[in-house]
């Protein structure tokens, strides 16, 4: 990130206290919840409901797997229950470089949940706002959504009546490197800080490259809500490598699903103008090169059933 990246970001983070949900709801957003779990298998547990902020511009395996890291970390360490998984892109506001339009990293991140997982989903409150919202009021949004509108999580009797409900525990779910910048002079408000790892917490999983231990320590204050995952198989597909090897032409197959490629392609995202010319060209080479196989085909089949037709005394 550049310096006069933070220094939007400082600005308009700044210009934003106290945290409330006070920001309005956009025409036609409704809060996705066809994968989100509404009551707990097991009474006494929390129920838990992981949000993970970042660009998503591609989104890679990597940022579906952080979720499966925590699903695994809650089921042997925790007395949490996984309700739910979001992911939320940041804004066009953000103006990182390589951002591509929110409405692409959201649809590809759509797409990459359809294809790969039966538990995630993808909301648009956050992407789609004009204005830059920080991370504190994004999970404030989720905790309106989930605590406010719907009540928490539903208790159920061996009959399945419901006998109680319990708040939604929200965290943040992030890779080493976000909590790495949590350090970074001037660019998360020291109230955002305590809101974020104060009252909802944060799920870091290990990334090669951050020194986790350094990381963590200017968050002591909020240890206990904090929770390390270790990278058991070092894996750091990052969103810029992988917009670099599409700039270069390169292969990005294993590292991200099979349908953000194609929605990639069809859309021409990650290509300078230069190469968009040749990404034209290409596509307009295979194309060529389909109809080509396709009229071959076509021959040697109407080839092969004339001499069918021959061997069988068959007259055309
Ligand atoms: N390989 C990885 N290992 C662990 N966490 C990851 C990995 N890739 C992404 N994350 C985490 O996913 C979240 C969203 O990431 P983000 O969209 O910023 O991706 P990124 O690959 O770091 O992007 P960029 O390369 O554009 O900076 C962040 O919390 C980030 O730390
Ligand atoms: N003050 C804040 O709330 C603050 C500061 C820096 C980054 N963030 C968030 O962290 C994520 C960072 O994503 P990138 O690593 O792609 O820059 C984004 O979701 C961004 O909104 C929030």
């Amino acid at each position: 990130m550049t310096e006069s990246d933070k220094a939007g970001l400082t600005a308009a983070s700044n210009g934003q206290r106290p945290i409330s949900y006070d920001t309005p709801t956009y025409d036609g957003y409704s809060f996705p919840t066809a994968r989100l779990r509404d009551t707990l298998s097991d009474p006494a547990k929390t129920p838990l409901c992981l949000v993970a902020c970042g660009s998503f511009s591609p989104i890679t395996h990597l940022h579906l797997r952080i979720f499966e890291m925590a699903s695994d970390y809650c089921k042997l360490d925790t007395e949490f229950e996984i309700m739910g998984g979001y992911l939320s892109a940041v804004s066009d506001a953000y103006k990182k470089a390589g951002l591509a339009p929110a409405k692409h990293r959201v649809h590809m991140c759509q797409v990459a949940c359809e294809q790969t997982s039966n538990w995630l989903q993808v909301d648009t409150w956050e992407p789609f706002s004009p204005e830059y919202l920080p991370t504190a009021k994004v999970l404030d949004h989720f905790d309106y959504e989930l605590n406010t509108v719907r009540g928490g999580a539903k208790i159920v009797d061996a009959d399945g009546k419901e006998i109680g409900r319990k708040p939604y525990r929200i965290v943040l779910l992030a890779g080493s490197d976000l909590i790495m910048t949590m350090s970074e002079p001037g660019l998360w408000a020291p109230e955002d800080l305590n809101h974020i790892l104060g009252k909802y917490g944060a799920f870091i999983v290990e990334r090669a490259g951050t020194d986790i231990d350094a990381a963590l320590a200017h968050l002591q204050k909020w240890r206990d809500n904090i929770y390390v995952i270790r990278q058991l198989i070092q894996n750091d597909v990052s969103s810029t490598k992988i917009r670099n090897f599409l700039k270069q032409g390169m292969s990005v197959l294993y590292l991200i699903p099979t349908d953000v490629i194609t929605y990639i392609i069809e859309n021409g995202l990650y290509v300078d103008e230069y190469n968009a010319k040749q990404h034209q060209q290409s596509k307009q080479d295979v194309v060529n090169k389909i109809e080509e196989v396709a009229d071959k085909v076509a021959m040697d089949g109407s080839k092969d059933e004339a001499a069918s037709d021959a061997d069988s005394g068959v007259e055309a």
